[in-house]
């Protein structure tokens, strides 16, 4: 039975925002490997108390003087204790074998999953950690996983980790993790797909999978994990600082401690929070978001989406419009070469409001006043809204469910036809054979590194039209020529 460690008790009471810095470097860095719901339980205490509605908003001032509520170690240990006993009591613990098996991993999804309330409103936010697990038996879909994933720590499988995409988790264990299993459900109405293995399938294909380039966690990665899960809402608008400023803590902790380098959302998640309170004058924000995107195309063969979402995003809102083309027609690269499936709402989401809410947006800012440098002048700016919109297409060619309706043409003709002729008919678009190979095998069967291989080059020089290589999707073609005919 693991015991909280003498080395960590003495840090309690904890009062200040760095004496959790101490705890989780202590964690990270002084044993073999870190506790898991330990470290779970005492930031989803903090967290929870720091946003529930008795809360008075205040506003911290540092990590060291940060004044926060006492956590009690006795708090803290009763339910680390708890559970421990909820997870030795239901499964045996005569560990036997060096490897977890699919039956024990489903064993311990299953403990966890039948503790949980009946029903509840499962997107409520802060129901995440182990905390909300222990005192309000609720967890969110993440929170499931991650818990089974402690749970077999508590019992000693050190080989079962977190297997996470950019909107699903699961688990990895046994022999060099060459097993999996789902251990948990996704979305809404989905029947879950507990003890399963990650389908090899068409949904292998969707973007929820990532096209088998998940990241697998070690258990500091795990950590980063629990990290990042941080929710410091207060509400829909206002952010408790404190909660926020402690996951802006650990978050460069782990940074500098190497654990973020494979771990790209968890990078992106910190230069959001540097963008909003800058920490460390020599990292901007705008460089991590370059790491993350360099992270996924040098780890995951540049098959994850957010990490140039988070730069278009961080472009967007400081007015810097031809970046954020840049970086959104780079997100569109990446989903083209996907089958769109059901399970995909939330990527879907994601680009239906780039392309429906903040270009139109940007189209109505630079459109109003006489910008001098507006984007509506320059060729690139529209060959990568070309590219962005081309890329959506193609996620739609081939999959099961249609992508595009009339509720998107409408904006993108509109932002297509606010660019002057002169400035189309710069734009010569050359694809790359190989980056078209939308669905055959090779792209999604061979595992060497595509990314370096691909050479899509926007040059804007001559019109595109005459380019009869253009390798467009037709609704592009179509669009593109019908703009150069004036005719929109
Ligand atoms: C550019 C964005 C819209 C901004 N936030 C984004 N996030 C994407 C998801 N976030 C995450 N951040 C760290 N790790 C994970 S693991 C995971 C999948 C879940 F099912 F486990 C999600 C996620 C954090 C927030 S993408």
């Amino acid at each position: 039975m693991a015991v909280i460690r003498d080395i960590d008790k003495a840090l309690f009471p904890i009062k200040t925002i760095n004496t959790v810095v101490k705890l989780f470097t202590s964690q990270l860095e002084g044993c073999s490997e870190p506790d898991l719901a330990l470290l779970s339980i005492v930031t989803g205490l903090i967290e929870n108390q720091l946003t529930s509605r008795s809360n008075a908003v205040q506003l911290p001032d540092s990590p060291e003087t940060n004044v926060l509520p006492r956590f009690e170690l006795e708090t803290v240990e009763n339910l680390y204790n708890k559970f421990h006993l909820v997870i030795t009591s239901s499964v045996e613990t005569n560990k036997t074998k060096a490897y977890a098996t699919r039956d024990l991993v489903k064993r311990v999804s299953d403990v966890i999953w039948n503790s949980l309330t009946r029903s509840y409103y499962k997107d409520r936010p802060h129901l995440q950690s182990l905390y909300s697990y222990l005192t309000g038996s609720k967890l969110d879909c993440f929170g499931v996983a991650f818990a089974v994933v402690a749970g077999c720590q508590v019992l000693g499988y050190s080989d079962v980790h977190l297997a996470l995409s950019e909107d699903h988790a699961w688990v990895v264990f046994g022999p060099n993790g060459s097993e999996n299993a789902e251990i948990t459900w996704h979305g809404k109405g989905n029947e879950d797909k507990r003890g399963q293995e990650i389908g090899k399938g068409v949904s292998a294909r969707s973007w929820l999978y990532v096209n088998n380039k998940p990241v697998i966690c070690t258990r500091h990665m795990e950590v980063a994990a629990l990290v990042s899960a941080i929710n410091p809402a207060l509400n829909a608008n206002v952010d408790a600082s404190e909660v926020a400023m402690l996951q802006q803590e650990l978050l460069w902790l782990l940074y500098d401690l190497g654990h973020l380098k494979k771990y790209p959302m968890a990078i992106g998640n910190l230069g959001d929070l540097e963008e909003i309170s800058p920490k460390r004058s020599d990292i901007p924000c705008s460089s991590l978001f370059e790491e993350a995107i360099e992270s996924a195309r040098k780890y995951y063969n540049n098959q994850h989406v957010y990490p140039y979402t988070y730069q278009g995003g961080y472009y967007y809102r400081n007015n810097m419009y031809k970046e954020a083309f840049e970086s959104w027609a780079n997100a569109s690269d990446v989903i083209r070469l996907y089958n769109y499936s059901r399970d995909d709402e939330e990527i879907y989401k994601e680009f239906l409001e780039i392309a429906n809410e903040l270009i139109p947006q940007i189209m109505k800012a630079e459109s109003s006043g006489f910008e001098a440098n507006t984007i509506l002048k320059k060729p690139q700016c529209f060959a990568n809204l070309l590219k962005f919109y081309d890329g959506i297409c193609q996620w739609e060619e081939g999959s099961a469910t249609p992508v595009l309706h009339i509720g998107w043409a409408k904006p993108l003709v509109n932002t297509i036809s606010k660019f002057d002729s002169d400035v189309r008919a710069q734009v010569n678009i050359v694809c790359d054979e190989e980056k078209l190979m939308k669905k055959n095998g090779s792209y999604f069967n061979n595992n060497n590194n595509n990314y370096e291989k691909e050479n899509t080059t926007v040059i804007p020089k001559l019109n595109v039209k005459e380019q009869s290589t253009s390798n467009f999707h037709p609704t592009i073609e179509a669009l593109t020529a019908a703009c150069s005919e004036k005719i929109l």
